[in-house]
C-alpha cells in the first residue's frame, strides 16, 4: 500500500551484522567486531524509535475516533491524508450544524461545501434557517488555502464542514445516523474541462465512483433524502443547436469531464428508477464570482493581467469566436435553493422503491454568451491594466467553441431568472479578488 511507502526504506533486518572477511583488516578483527556490534545496536535503537514515533503520530491524528483514508489515484497531486471523524464532541458539532432553525426548514448535507458553489449555497441555506452540514475532502486540485478560507467563512456562519471523501461509505453512513437529512446538495466533484487530460482517474474517482457511493448510501437510509446535484453545460458537447435545451442530445461529450457528468445523469436515472430516489441534476454554465475557482479562466486571467504575464485567448478555426454563457454565482445559488425547495420526497425506503419518484435536469445559465476576448476587455477596464493577449487556436483539450443556455424549463419549474450580467458580476469578483489577495496572501500560482 502507498501509505507504507515511507517505511519501505527501513531495512528488513535493522542493523544486520555484516562480517568482513577481508584479510587486510583481519588484524583489527576484534575491535572491528565490537565496533560493528555497537553500531548495529545504535541502528536498531534508531529505527525502533522512528517506528514507534510514526505509530505515535498516527494515533495522535485520530483521537478516540474512527478514521478512514482516502487514496487518490494520483498521489503525486493529492496529499495523502488520514481523515479522522467520530466521537461525542464531533457528533455534537454535526448535529448542531444540521439543526433546522426556521419553520418548514430543511436539513441539507452539502458535499463539496468548501468549494466555490458549495460555500455560497451552504451559507445561503444557513442564512435562511435551514440546517446545513458540509463535507469536503480539501484536495489540492487548486490552492487548498482558499478552501480553508471558505471553511473559516462558513464556520463563522455556523456551518461545520466535515473533512472527508464521498467515497468513504462508513463516514456517509455515520452522518446519516447522526442526522436524518431531508436533502443532499451534492456539489463535490472533480471539476475543470482541460485537467481531465492530465489526471483522468481523478474524474472517475469523484464524479463516478464517488457519486455511486453517495447514492448507494442515500438509497439505503430511511427516510431517503431528495438529492440535487451539479451536472454541467459541458454535457452538450458537440451539440450545435443553440440555445442548448434540456431536450437536445447530450451523447457527444468533448471531454472526459463532460463524459463523467453525462454518466452521472445516467446513473441518476438508474437510482431513480430502481430505488425511488428523487434526483435533480443542474447543468451549470461557467459559474463565476467572488470566492471562485483559481483554475477558471476569468480567475487566472485576472491574476496574470495584474502580474503583467501574457494570457492565452483561444479562438476557433477561421478566427471563430470562443464564447461562454458565464453565469454569476448569486443567480446559481437561487437556482440551487429553488431546486431543493421544489424537490419532491424520495419514495423508497430501506433500499426498496415504493412508487415513482421525481427525476429532473435543468440548465442554469445566463442566456447571453460572451466571447472570451470580451471577458478580457471587461477585466482590463476593471483592473485598469492592459492585458498581454496571446491569441491561439483552441487546443484539442476538450473545450467546446461556445455554450448558450435555454433556461425556460428552469424558469417555469424553479422560477429561475438570472439578473447579473458579466460586467456587473466581474466587478464584484474583482473587488473580492483585490481585497482577498491584498492581505499579504499569495495569489495562486
Ligand atoms: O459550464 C460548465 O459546465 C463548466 O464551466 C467551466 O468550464 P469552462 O467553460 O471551460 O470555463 P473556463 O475554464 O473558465 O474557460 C472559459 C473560457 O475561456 C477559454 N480559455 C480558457 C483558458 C485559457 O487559457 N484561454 C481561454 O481562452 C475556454 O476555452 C473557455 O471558452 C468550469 O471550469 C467547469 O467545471 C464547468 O463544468
Amino acid at each position: 500500500m502507498k501509505q507504507m511507502s515511507h517505511l519501505d526504506n527501513i531495512p528488513s533486518t535493522p542493523g544486520k551484522f555484516k562480517m568482513d572477511k577481508s584479510p587486510y583488516i583481519h588484524h583489527h578483527h576484534h575491535r572491528l567486531l565490537r565496533w560493528q556490534w555497537h553500531s548495529s545496536l545504535a541502528k536498531l535503537t534508531f529505527w525502533s524509535f522512528l517506528f514507534l514515533a510514526l505509530i505515535f503520530l498516527f494515533f495522535l491524528k485520530s483521537p478516540s475516533s474512527s478514521s478512514s483514508s482516502s487514496f487518490s489515484s494520483d498521489p503525486s497531486r493529492r496529499s495523502l491524508r488520514t481523515y479522522s471523524w467520530g466521537g461525542p464532541a464531533w457528533e455534537k458539532r454535526v448535529r448542531s450544524s444540521a439543526r433546522v432553525r426556521s419553520r418548514n426548514g430543511i436539513s441539507v448535507l452539502v458535499t463539496g461545501a468548501a468549494g466555490f458553489v458549495g460555500t455560497h449555497v451552504s451559507s445561503a441555506l444557513k442564512r435562511r434557517g435551514d440546517g446545513v452540514l458540509g463535507l469536503d475532502n480539501f484536495n489540492d486540485y487548486y490552492d487548498p488555502s482558499l478552501k480553508r478560507a471558505r471553511q473559516a467563512l462558513l464556520d463563522r456562519t455556523g456551518v461545520f464542514v466535515v473533512e472527508g471523501d464521498i467515497n468513504d461509505s462508513a463516514l456517509l453512513k455515520k452522518l446519516f445516523e447522526v442526522v436524518a437529512f431531508t436533502h443532499v446538495m451534492h456539489l463535490a466533484a472533480q471539476a475543470g474541462v482541460r485537467y481531465a487530460m492530465e489526471n483522468p482517474s481523478s474524474y472517475v474517482h469523484s464524479n463516478i465512483a464517488g457519486l455511486v457511493n453517495l447514492l448507494e448510501v442515500c438509497k439505503e437510509v430511511n427516510p431517503q433524502p431528495a438529492i440535487v446535484w451539479a451536472s454541467s453545460s459541458s454535457v452538450y458537447g458537440l451539440n450545435t443547436k443553440v440555445p442548448f435545451s434540456e431536450r437536445d442530445r447530450t451523447d457527444q461529450p468533448a471531454s472526459l469531464y463532460a463524459a463523467t457528468k453525462k454518466a452521472g445523469e445516467e446513473i441518476a436515472h438508474t437510482y431513480n428508477h430502481i430505488y425511488g430516489l428523487s434526483l435533480t441534476g443542474l447543468r451549470f454554465f461557467t459559474v463565476y464570482g467572488p470566492w471562485g475557482r483559481p483554475d477558471m479562466a476569468y480567475f487566472f486571467f485576472t491574476r496574470d493581467i495584474l502580474k503583467g504575464k501574457a494570457i492565452s485567448i483561444f479562438e476557433a478555426a477561421n478566427h471563430g469566436t470562443v464564447a461562454r454563457d458565464f453565469t454569476y454565482i448569486d443567480d446559481i445559488v437561487k437556482g440551487c435553493l429553488a431546486a431543493l425547495d421544489t424537490a419532491e420526497k424520495s419514495t423508497g425506503s430501506g433500499g426498496k422503491k415504493k412508487g415513482p419518484a421525481q427525476l429532473r435536469v435543468f440548465n442554469l445559465g445566463n442566456t447571453s454568451p460572451v466571447p472570451v476576448s470580451d471577458l478580457v476587455s471587461i477585466l482590463e477596464r476593471l483592473l485598469k491594466v492592459k492585458a498581454k493577449r496571446h491569441i491561439m487556436k483552441l487546443p484539442r483539450n476538450g473545450d467546446v467553441q461556445f455554450t448558450h443556455a435555454n433556461i425556460s424549463w428552469a424558469q417555469r419549474e424553479l422560477g429561475y431568472k438570472p439578473t447579473t450580467d458579466l460586467q456587473t458580476g466581474l466587478k464584484k469578483f474583482v473587488r473580492w479578488y483585490l481585497s482577498y489577495y491584498s492581505g499579504g496572501k499569495k495569489a495562486p500560482q
